[in-house]
């Protein structure tokens, strides 16, 4: 499990060992796992042209201390200082090891092979100074390779947020603990390739924000034993299609045939166009409450102007609502559900949910996620380039998969399929829906393969996924 925690809790821990720890201890850890990484990248510090970015805080001083580190293995180091003040202690470092104060700031950096962004870590706030931003635009446009010291400059470090211009970097390196903006958008698309230097922080063993690796759903993916027979494994019921939109109710038993339940339970008026692509599905027109026992529901994608969710919601097992589904969806209605409910909405659903605007819910997806699980007592799939996942308690999960090319039409239906099958599987809803997002996430990168990918494709990648998992 890879853990993020936010800037307060990092302070405290900082705090704690820093009571225990010689002055600089800390900082200077944390400057020699970065001038480590800074001469990995380089394949070697000696000759090479290194420029830091240095701000007023910190995170200046770590930039400063590993300079004076590549400077002493012979890069020619040279600090652009763009803040009120400079690390002194930093900056006396770096001269007593041969480095210097550019003078010539946008030269310097056009020349340089490797730009170190110093100007602000955790304690920053708001987007990039306008003389701050001149430079870091020169370091983009030069070929330098870009290390972010702890932070992509201008990001929000807690939440993902990036409110004006911030730093677009190759890598980032962080010190003790991800912090959540690392990992989740817009910012997570600033940092680049993200190294972990360990200084000895003690975290609490409960982080604000998780994402899954292979083995954490390797452990939990759903797996048959002998006695198992395709009821013990689950069935799960899918509510889905009209006569506009047939399409959807196949991609939606496409996924949820892949993920796990015994059985497919199809109810709905596509029960020709389902049964032509999988003759395994047990087809019902309908309702619901009619159609048979199953374990868990996936209700919404392509239902179109059908009526809602609600013969669905009265039901006793786990439910999954998506699309469609989630028109003019009635909190009180899924609070006082006896059993889970799991929500799958993206960007514009989300927004229409909370009543805000969609770039309102793109821009601080955190926030609007746990809003949503907090409003509904449900679990909230927010899907989008960074898939996040709501409880009403508990860190929020943040998905490491998939492709930009999945944003395409029906790859949502699968995914409600496959989640809710994990689901009928006997998954908590939590599990059910960042273990099916990840999958689906892998299925798409092994299907499209940095090519466009249609929705059936990662349904037929998803058996790959899951061998990929279990290794
Ligand atoms: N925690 C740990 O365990 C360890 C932490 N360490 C390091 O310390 C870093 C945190 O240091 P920090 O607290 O000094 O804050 P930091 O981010 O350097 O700068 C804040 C200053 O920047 C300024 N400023 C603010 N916004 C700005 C903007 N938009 N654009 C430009 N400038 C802006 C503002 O000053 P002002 O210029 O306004 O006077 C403010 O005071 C952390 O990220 C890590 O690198 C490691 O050394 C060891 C272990
Ligand atoms: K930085």
């Amino acid at each position: 499990m890879r853990t993020a925690y936010r800037v307060e809790t990092v302070r405290a821990a900082e705090a704690e060992l820093m009571a225990k720890l010689p002055d600089g201890a800390l900082m200077r850890r944390a400057a020699a796992g970065l001038a480590a990484a800074c001469a990995g990248m380089l394949g070697g510090a000696y000759g090479a042209r290194v420029v830091l970015l240095v701000g007023s805080g910190d995170n200046g001083g770590d930039a400063l201390y590993a300079g004076a580190r590549l400077a002493r293995r012979g890069a020619g180091v040279s600090a652009v200082l763009l803040g009120s003040r400079a690390h002194e202690a930093g900056l006396a470092a770096l001269r007593g090891a041969g480095g210097r104060v550019a003078d010539d700031p946008v030269g310097a950096v056009e020349r340089a092979d490797l730009v170190v962004d110093g100007i602000t870590g955790i304690g920053g706030r708001g987007g990039l100074r306008p003389d701050a931003a001149e430079v870091v635009r020169a370091a983009r446009g030069s070929g330098a390779v870009l290390v972010a010291v702890d932070l992509p400059s201008g990001v929000d470090a807690d939440t993902g947020e990036v409110a004006g211009e911030a730093v677009r970097a190759d890598a980032t390196v962080t010190f003790g603990a991800y912090k959540p903006g690392l990992l989740i958008d817009p910012a997570r698309e600033h940092a680049g390739a993200l190294r972990l230097v360990d200084i000895g922080l003690a975290l609490p063993p409960v982080p604000d924000v998780e994402a899954l690796q292979h083995e954490d759903v390797a452990r939990l993916l759903p797996v048959p034993v002998g006695e198992s027979d395709k009821y013990r494994r689950g069935v799960v019921g899918v509510v889905a299609g009209s006569a506009r939109y047939p399409g959807a109710a196949v991609l939606a038993v496409s996924g949820a045939l892949r993920g796990g339940a015994g059985a497919v339970r199809y109810v709905g008026p596509a029960g020709d166009a389902v049964l032509a692509r999988h003759p395994e599905t047990l087809v019902h027109a309908g309702p619901p409450a009619k159609a048979g026992r199953v374990q868990a529901w996936v209700i919404g994608p392509g239902l179109g102007d059908t009526p809602g969710a609600d013969d669905v919601l009265e039901s006793d097992v786990p439910v999954l609502v998506d699309a469609d589904g989630l028109r003019n969806l009635d909190p009180s209605a899924v609070r006082s559900r006896p059993a889970p409910t799991v929500l799958t909405p993206h960007a514009g659903e989300a927004a229409a949910l909370l009543g805000t605007a969609r770039e309102d819910v793109e821009s601080r997806r955190l926030e609007a996620v746990r809003e949503l699980a907090g409003r509904y007592g449900a679990t909230v799939l927010l899907k989008g380039s960074t898939t996040l996942v709501a409880s009403a308690d508990g860190p929020v999960r943040v998905n490491p998969t998939g492709t930009p090319w999945l944003a395409t039409a029906g790859s949502g239906d699968v995914l409600s399929g496959l989640a809710g099958s994990l689901l009928a599987a006997g998954l908590a809803p939590r599990d059910a829906a960042s273990a099916g997002a990840y999958l689906h996430g892998l299925a798409a990168r092994r299907a499209s393969r940095g090519a466009p990918v249609a929705a059936y494709d990662v349904a037929e990648a998803l058996p790959a996924a899951w061998r990929d998992v279990r290794g």
